[in-house]
């Protein structure tokens, strides 16, 4: 009798490993949930999908859900991708607060996809496990009762015996084997199930409150929604209002456009008038300046030629100026021999002199009783009153000269003035008036009219003398005038000019 040790034959519908031939793997029931090797998932870029692996933000826009919900690949990410997928829409949703309503449908319906594979995962593995338990007892039995068959051959034949002693042993070492990797799967399987019915709880909780938030996501957007359609109705009314404001404006803008466009064009037309004018002005300024700049190089050439000759001019006047200056000098010499011979013959005419004016008739006075009888030129004169006895009627005067009735106040000035002309060079000289009452001192000094130059005295004609010639040498002289004004009446002489005191007597202080 041939017998093949029992599992080690190739023809059975079991493993070793334990796993049912061609049933599903339990780690690959996992979804790759302990390891993930995907490579790719539509709609999602490679650096996405290696943040989303570690569990990092990735933004999920609106056409990424929509790759996402039409992409198979979800089925074969790992259920911790998935979960991040998840986190990563829901906390988009958070960070968008514009209420985009259609956006947070897709996102639910995303994480409802994803719900369902998750689910679909964990009952198949639910599914797989039960499988596997059920094939577990069926081996077992089946092991069972080959090793009731060969205990019963054991009974037979020694030799038979120890071979099949040797069998059963090796059999039972075979078996225990089996048993303790068995042994160890279960309690690795069982760990992994816990785990995963941990994990299962874990991502409930987690689905519910993402459910939960989700809800409050919709509440709260359905709130925005229906505020943000009210400001949008509010925006639209003012826009409209505004968009017929300035409609408004633009018509009264484009109005203003035409107007300028007019008056702009009216005033090019005016500007290119005025252009021509001027252009015509400048050209007719040009040619003047041209004109102009030619005379002006012909005077600069006269005023070189003139400066040549007015250079001569002042070398000869320089010169007449040195002889002027020099004669000038000796005019100065001779002048003052002049005046000295001058008062040498005013000296010599006398120092003293004494004249005689004879005043004429008062009108109403008869002219038959004059007593002058006789007028020289030499200064005689002859007076005669008959009615006064022996020598005493008839008596002889002897003056430098005598002026009769008929003479001038001009005339009277002229024999003064050399004598007065002293003065300007340094002489003293002193001339007053003597005679009764009446006699015409005061018309001879002063003169019975100021207001007409011929009736003057030899008072204002003396000094209009001397202010006229120290005006004509002030040149050369300055001279100081003073002047001073007294009264001699009973012996007492009293400062007529006295600011002070009217009554002040001499000697003055
Ligand atoms: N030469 C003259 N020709 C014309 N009239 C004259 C002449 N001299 C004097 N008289 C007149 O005689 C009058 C007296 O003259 P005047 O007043 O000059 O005298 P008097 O000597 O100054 O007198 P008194 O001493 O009283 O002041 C005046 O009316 C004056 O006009």
């Amino acid at each position: 009798m041939q017998l093949a040790p029992v599992g080690l034959g190739s023809g059975g519908t079991s493993n070793l490993n334990g796993f049912p031939q061609g049933g599903v793997n339990q780690r690959e029931a996992l979804g790759g949930m302990l390891e993930d090797g995907i490579a790719s998932i539509d709609g999602l870029k490679s650096n996405e999908l290696s943040q989303l692996k570690r569990g990092l933000h990735v933004d999920f826009s609106d056409a990424k859900l929509m790759e996402l919900l039409k992409s198979n690949s979800l089925d074969i990410a790992s259920t911790q991708l998935l979960f991040n997928i998840g986190n990563g829409i829901v906390g988009n949703i958070f960070e968008r607060k514009d209420g985009d309503v259609p956006h947070a449908q897709r996102a639910a319906y995303m994480l409802r996809k994803i719900l369902q594979v998750i689910e679909l995962r964990f009952s198949n593995q639910a599914e797989g496990m039960k499988n596997q338990n059920n094939l577990f007892k069926a081996r077992e039995e089946k092991y069972q009762s080959r090793m009731n068959a060969l205990e019963s051959l054991a009974v037979g034949t020694t030799e038979e015996n120890e071979v099949v002693t040797g069998w059963v042993q090796q059999l039972k070492f075979t078996l225990q084997l089996e048993q303790n990797k068995f042994e160890e799967k279960k309690k690795l399987e069982d760990q992994d199930f816990s785990q995963l019915k941990k994990e299962k709880v874990r991502n409930e909780i987690e689905i519910s409150a993402l459910k939960q938030e989700l809800e409050m996501v919709k509440r709260m957007h359905g709130g925005q929604v229906l505020q943000l359609e009210l400001q949008a109705n509010e925006s639209k009314a003012e826009y409209e209002k505004k968009i017929q404001e300035l409609e408004r404006h633009l018509a009264n803008a484009r109005k203003q456009v035409k107007d300028l466009e007019a008056f702009s064009e009216s005033r090019y037309f005016n500007w290119k008038n005025k252009e021509h004018a001027y252009q015509s002005f400048l050209n007719s300024q040009h040619r003047a300046i041209q004109k102009l700049r030619a005379g002006m190089r012909s005077i600069k050439n006269e005023v070189v030629k003139t400066k040549g000759s007015y250079m001569e001019e002042f070398k000869y006047f320089g010169t007449k100026l040195k002889g002027l200056a020099e004669a000038a000098e000796n005019y100065h010499k001779v002048l003052a021999e002049n005046r000295k011979l001058y008062n040498e013959v005013q000296d010599l005419k006398g120092n003293i002199r004494v004249y005689c004016r004879i005043r004429p008739f008062l009108p109403g006075q008869s002219k038959k009783h004059s007593t002058v009888e006789f007028v020289g030129d030499d200064g005689d004169l002859i007076v005669s009153n008959p009615l006064k006895p022996g020598k005493e009627s008839r008596k002889h005067f002897k003056f430098n000269k005598v002026f009769d009735q008929a003479t001038s106040q001009e005339e009277v000035f002229i024999d003064t003035q050399p004598l007065i002309r002293s003065v300007l060079d340094g002489y003293n000289v002193c001339i007053f008036a003597y005679g009764q009452t009446g006699s015409g001192k005061t018309y001879t000094m002063s003169g019975p009219n100021l207001s007409s130059n011929s009736d003057w005295g030899v008072n204002y004609r003396a000094l209009h003398d001397l202010f006229h010639i120290s005006q004509s040498r002030k040149s050369s002289i300055v001279y100081e005038v003073g002047v001073q004004m007294v009264e001699i009446y009973n012996e007492q002489v009293r400062d007529l000019l006295s600011s002070t005191d009217p009554q002040k007597r001499y000697p003055f202080s």
